[in-house]
């Protein structure tokens, strides 16, 4: 949402997108709706990838000494994952910082996030421990970001610049909570 604010365009690109699917402003958004919102998605792909919200996965370890590109895994050692910096490599991501949804667009076919054809972020992980709520986590991603620019106009307020830092908690959380105007839409 604090990106939704910072970036006006993206916000209205978004709620053109509701408005041309669920047409009566009396409908409620369905999940089949949430389907035919390839700009929604990309939004929350996008969010995922700048902000994942943990920045590590749980623990791993291999169960036997193994080599892996060269570098010796020993057995029982724990082994992580840096998925921020996964999300923000410039070898695979063209202006990493930037907050630009039209970058899952491109290709023409919805992104994997499951990682199994090739892994360019891993908000949930990957393999056989990714994370089994990821379909109800994006589900209910896509749903609430939605209804909430669909129902309300979000801001900022004025002479606030969204400040996006970071400060780790259980999860990634907000250094400076996001204050906004939200004022709701009336026909
Ligand atoms: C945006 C929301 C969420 C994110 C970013 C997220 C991310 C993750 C990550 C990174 C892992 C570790 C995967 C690994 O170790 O390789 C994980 C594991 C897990 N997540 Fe999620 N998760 C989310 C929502 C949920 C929800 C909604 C549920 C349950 C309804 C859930 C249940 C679990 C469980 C049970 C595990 C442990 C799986 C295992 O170790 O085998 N998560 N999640």
């Amino acid at each position: 949402m604090a990106n939704l604010v910072k970036h006006q365009n993206i916000q209205s690109k978004l709620v053109d997108e509701i408005k041309g699917v669920v047409k009566s402003e009396n409908d409620d958004i369905k999940e089949e709706d949430l389907q035919k919102m390839l700009y929604l998605k990309a939004v929350v792909l996008e969010g995922l990838r700048r902000h994942p919200p943990t920045h590590f996965v749980i623990p791993h370890a291999v169960t036997e000494d193994l080599c892996l590109d060269g570098y010796v895994v020993p057995k029982e050692a724990t082994v992580n994952f840096m998925v921020a910096e996964i999300g923000r490599d410039p070898k695979l991501w063209n202006d990493p910082t930037e907050f630009k949804p039209e970058r899952f667009l491109s290709s023409g076919e919805v992104f994997d996030i499951t990682g199994s054809r090739e892994i360019k972020m891993m908000p949930f992980g990957a393999g056989r421990r990714i994370c089994p709520g990821l379909g109800l986590a994006t589900l209910h991603l896509e749903y609430f970001v939605a209804n909430l620019v669909r129902e309300f106009e979000w801001t900022a307020r004025i002479g606030d610049d969204v400040d996006l830092s970071e400060k780790q908690e259980l999860s990634i959380t907000m250094k400076n909570p996001l204050w906004a105007h939200i004022s709701p839409k009336i026909s």
